[in-house]
């Protein structure tokens, strides 16, 4: 505690104001902000001199907690409405509104952070450019070219996105208006996207939004490795698998979910006697294992990714234009959207720059550190899926262990949310009164339904002015128990405020990461899942060859879970060894007699001649 006497903390003098003001190099309007007359002096000088000495280690961010432990969210109607009008963003072109007054961040705050986004703004600048912004993978970061190919930084480059935007624009009207048919001569009516993570959760997001009520395709996907979820959309399918056009999406051209979604489709196609090719488009990196395949066999027809385009970022490549193309989604206008967008967050001017302002009130909310989940909550069904596809685009790229000098930061915001208002009826009450650890995010469509349709339930009432209201009252709620809150605003959900939306999140990802000081284009974290997986499969072959040879012998060898292990060479790994043999009993796996030395039994069958205890059950 400092040496001063306790008497100038409480009778506070100038001197008082000045220490303070020096010990930790606030400007005076962040002092009038923690210098609260319901605070103990005695206090805002103890956190003070935390504050000077984490400073003076170079930890800029405690700064942060000082302001908001001691930062009061502004709760008088007159202010409120005034710092409202102040920070209301609004991109008239696109009819999008950003409003972050219900963020506490201060004058101070915004000071301080100045430097670190005008770093920011020139980070965006050079990635533009085609500096190599993700240097861990050493590459390119080109997702804003896909809308702006003039932007690309050669022609090479440029040209090779304004032809596959023709290409996919011109396959897709092939396909809707029937001059590419199905093998058996009639129109293609359903789309099956095989993709995971960015190869699905794009187009998901996308066909959820906008694919209107009867498009002339319509769109499933297969987005996984689960055997019973592929059955159930091929079942779905039914004999309209003849009419479909499968898209198979990996810009590694190698996820195995994805490979293996192909082979059982591919299967599927077998037993109905349809010839795969004929139906099968890729998307994925040229030359890569995926792009062979279809080369060699054949498929319909392929489109290129390109390395210098993430998945999580790849919505507007052939990832996600092809598949809204073919739904009759009027992809330009996506591309305009974000084009407009992109545009409008090359100020440097802050308050002038969405992007900024949302990485901004990111930062001050979760402390620069992840310290608060980030809630998504968009107010309109079709919006569904916007908070998953924030969850890769966000998680992924700010989710990381080290920081680009190398220090182990473990960066990240958690992203969740559904929509509103039935989330309400859900976990609001926790959001409302609970842990408070989150911020949220609005999305506010004003637009409920196409002019003329609208219907009072009530006089003078509708449907969507109770969605209205749920909205706004929730908003009102969660900040008078001191829950911050950002709200977008579009008119309506069409193909061009989402693209605005994508654009508008992808920046301020990028700009964020710039603040943080991490690179967010790369994701070294899902290679060591993708790793961890493959031991397991080659244990579990292991596993198969010991129960195979003893099952085989005559009489049948029974061994123990011990035994097992030991003849894997794995004892280390008789958990999982347990694990698989679980698994593969519960699907009555068959052991196939090496050398067919006996006849195939199920395991379950070995497993009961060898007194297998109730586990194995
Ligand atoms: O498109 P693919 O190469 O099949 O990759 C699909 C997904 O795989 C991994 O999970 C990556 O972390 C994601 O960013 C990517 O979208």
């Amino acid at each position: 505690m400092a040496s001063s006497s306790l008497s100038s903390i409480y009778s506070p003098s100038s001197s008082f104001k000045s220490e303070v003001k020096s010990i930790h190099r606030i400007t005076s309007s962040q002092l009038g902000s923690i210098y609260l007359p319901n605070k103990s002096r005695f206090h805002v000088y103890a956190v003070a001199r935390e504050v000077s000495a984490s400073l003076s280690a170079g930890n800029n961010d405690v700064v942060h907690k000082l302001k908001k432990e001691n930062v009061g969210l502004e709760k008088n109607p007159n202010a409120l409405w005034k710092r409202y009008v102040d920070w209301l963003y609004q991109h008239k072109e696109l009819g999008l509104y950003l409003d972050i007054s219900r963020v506490g961040f201060t004058d101070g705050f915004l000071e301080e952070m100045e430097p670190r986004l005008q770093k920011a703004f020139k980070d965006m600048v050079d990635l533009e450019k085609g500096a190599i912004a993700n240097p861990d993978e050493g590459r390119m970061v080109g997702h804003y070219w896909l809308r702006s190919p003039h932007l690309a930084p050669n022609s090479f480059l440029r040209l090779q996105i304004e032809n596959t935007l023709e290409a996919v624009c011109q396959f897709a009207n092939d396909v809707v208006s029937g001059k590419i048919k199905t093998p058996s001569g009639g129109r293609f009516t359903q789309i099956l996207s095989v993709g995971i993570g960015g190869s699905a959760l794009g187009p998901q997001f996308v066909a959820e939004a906008l694919a209107p009520d009867n498009p002339p395709l319509k769109i499933r996907f297969i987005d996984n490795t689960d055997p019973a979820g592929i059955d159930h959309q091929i079942a779905q399918l039914g004999p309209e698998l003849a009419s479909t056009l499968v898209i198979v999406i990996s810009k590694s051209g190698g996820t195995p979910e994805t490979r293996n979604g192909l082979l059982e489709v591919q299967k599927a196609f077998r037993e109905a006697g349809l010839i795969f090719a004929k139906q099968g488009v890729a998307i994925t990196q040229e030359n890569s294992l995926l792009d062979n395949t279809a080369r060699i066999e054949g498929w319909l027809a392929r489109f290129p990714m390109f390395d210098w385009v993430g998945g999580r970022t790849s919505e507007m490549s052939a990832v996600g234009l092809l598949p809204a193309a073919l739904q009759g989604i009027d992809i330009r206008e996506m591309l305009a959207g974000a084009a407009l967008m992109d545009e409008a967050n090359r100020t440097t001017v802050v308050r002038d720059n969405p992007a900024a302002l949302l990485a901004l009130c990111w930062y001050w909310a979760t402390d620069g550190v992840g310290s608060k989940d980030m809630v998504v909550l968009p107010y309109k069904d079709s919006l569904l899926l916007f908070s998953r596809y924030l969850q890769q685009l966000v998680m992924e790229s700010l989710g990381k262990e080290f920081d680009l000098d190398g220090n182990r930061v473990n960066q990240g915001i958690s992203v969740y949310g559904n929509k509103g208002s039935t989330d309400q009826h859900a976990y609001i009450q926790q959001l409302r009164e609970g842990v408070h650890n989150f911020f949220a995010t609005f999305i506010e469509v004003l637009r409920d339904r196409p002019p003329g349709h609208d219907w009072e339930l009530e006089p003078g009432v509708t449907c969507g002015d109770y969605l209205f209201g749920m909205l706004q009252g929730t908003r009102s709620a969660l900040y008078s128990n001191d829950r911050e809150s950002i709200t977008v605003t579009v008119q309506e959900v069409t193909p061009r405020s989402v693209g605005a939306l994508v654009a508008l999140y992808e920046r301020a990802v990028g700009i964020y990461a710039s603040l943080v000081n991490i690179n967010a284009y790369h994701q070294p974290g899902v290679e060591a899942g993708k790793k961890a997986a493959g031991e397991v499969l080659a244990l579990q072959k292991r596993v198969l060859q010991v129960l195979n040879e003893a099952s085989c012998k005559q009489p049948v060898e029974p061994l123990t879970l011990d035994e097992i292990a030991e003849r894997c060479h794995c004892e280390d790994d008789i958990e999982m060894i347990y694990k698989i043999i679980a698994h593969m009993a519960a699907n009555d796996r068959a052991l196939i007699a090496e050398g067919n030395c006996g006849t195939p039994q199920s395991i379950r069958v070995y497993l009961g001649e060898c007194n297998v205890d109730e586990l194995y059950a």
